[in-house]
């Protein structure tokens, strides 16, 4: 019997995402609820309890409302919501984290799908930090640009009406609010809340992070090389080869820096750049937002939690 996946959301962006990544797929069914009947509780409920997997493509109340739906011990959830990410009995579904945290996913019943700011940074810092290069309380500031397609449906329509008149550049999480915080300082295995300042900008998708790093006030101040190396070696040891690490950066700019060059794929590619005089570093991670930052990873972490080799 071929598992049953059902997207809860599946018209919204990352719900239509996942749709297509799995239209060639003959090893699943698809089980879609009529358009009209989305919103039912009802109907939700009868589609949820027959899933295997349910992926749920949701605003953040609608997500818990669906898992509070499945009455049953035999439907898998995947929320690509905000919602449960640092929640109890949820798995965060980043399997570059370690092998245990693959192993972890393989079994998951309740699986959180990871937000698209904090993988960057999460892959860049963990393994400093679990290396010793870094400690768990150092200050950490992110910044980079997404495609708008990262705020979903109401974003994408107010920047294609506005075309060329949107803002190339705009700054945004002024309030120092940004709902990502959480879920960065737990799986960096940071101490202190990380300072996320994002920025949108005028194309649709993809994205770059960026982690500048003043070490010159450590007592014992890392390298270039040694941050490059300890990255290097965590995703050397890992399967799936979706993580990619840049050689250590010596470039003053480079076309591989670009948001949009893993559109449509579900890689991210880490760079490293460094001045050791300066004890001064940028880690960068370079990747689809609806790629590896949400619909890539669904069902990548599908594929791993149903033993399905893609
Ligand atoms: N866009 C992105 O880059 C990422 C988004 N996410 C997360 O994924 C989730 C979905 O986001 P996204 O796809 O961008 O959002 P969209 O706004 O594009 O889509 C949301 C979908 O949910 C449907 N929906 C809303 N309320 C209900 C409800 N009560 N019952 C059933 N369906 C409902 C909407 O239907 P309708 O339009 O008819 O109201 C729509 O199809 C969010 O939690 C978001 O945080 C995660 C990672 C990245
Ligand atoms: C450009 C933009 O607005 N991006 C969204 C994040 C999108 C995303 O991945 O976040 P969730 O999965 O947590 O919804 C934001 O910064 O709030």
């Amino acid at each position: 019997m071929k598992p049953k996946i059902f997207i809860d959301g599946e018209h919204g962006t990352t719900g239509l995402q996942i749709r297509a990544l799995l239209s060639g797929r003959d090893d699943l069914e698809i089980i879609s609820i009529p358009t009209e009947r989305r919103k039912e509780a009802a109907a939700r409920a009868e589609y949820l309890n027959a899933a295997d997997v349910a992926i749920l493509c949701l605003p953040d109340d609608a997500a818990r409302e669906s898992v509070a739906l499945i009455a049953n011990d035999t439907t898998r959830v995947i929320d690509a919501s905000t919602a449960h990410r640092v929640a109890d009995g949820w798995t965060y579904g980043f399997p570059e984290m370690d092998n245990a945290q693959t192993a972890a996913i393989a079994k998951a019943k309740r699986l959180a799908n990871p937000g698209c700011w904090p993988q960057g940074p999460i892959a860049v810092l963990r393994p400093l930090v679990t290396a010793g290069l870094m400690p768990a309380d150092f200050p950490i500031t992110v910044n980079g640009i997404s495609g708008y397609s990262g705020g979903g449906r109401p974003m994408i329509e107010d920047y294609v009406a506005k075309g060329e008149d949107a803002p190339e550049f705009l700054p945004y999480g002024l309030t120092l609010k940004h709902k990502h915080v959480p879920e960065l300082r737990t799986y960096a295995r940071l101490e202190h809340d990380p300072l996320m300042q994002p920025a949108v900008g005028n194309f649709a998708q993809g994205m770059i992070t960026v982690v500048p790093l003043q070490l010159g006030s450590l007592k014992n101040v890392p390298t270039g090389a040694e941050l490059h190396a300890a990255i290097a070696d965590h995703y050397a040891g890992l399967a799936g080869g979706v993580v990619e690490v840049a050689p250590l950066g010596d470039l003053e700019r480079t076309p591989e820096i670009d948001p949009e060059v893993y559109n449509g794929t579900n890689r991210m590619k880490l760079h490293v750049f460094a001045n050791d005089k300066r004890a001064q570093a940028l880690l960068i991670a370079v990747y689809d937002n609806l790629g590896k930052g949400a619909s890539g990873a669904a069902v990548q972490n599908m594929d791993l939690m149903l033993g399905l080799k893609h």
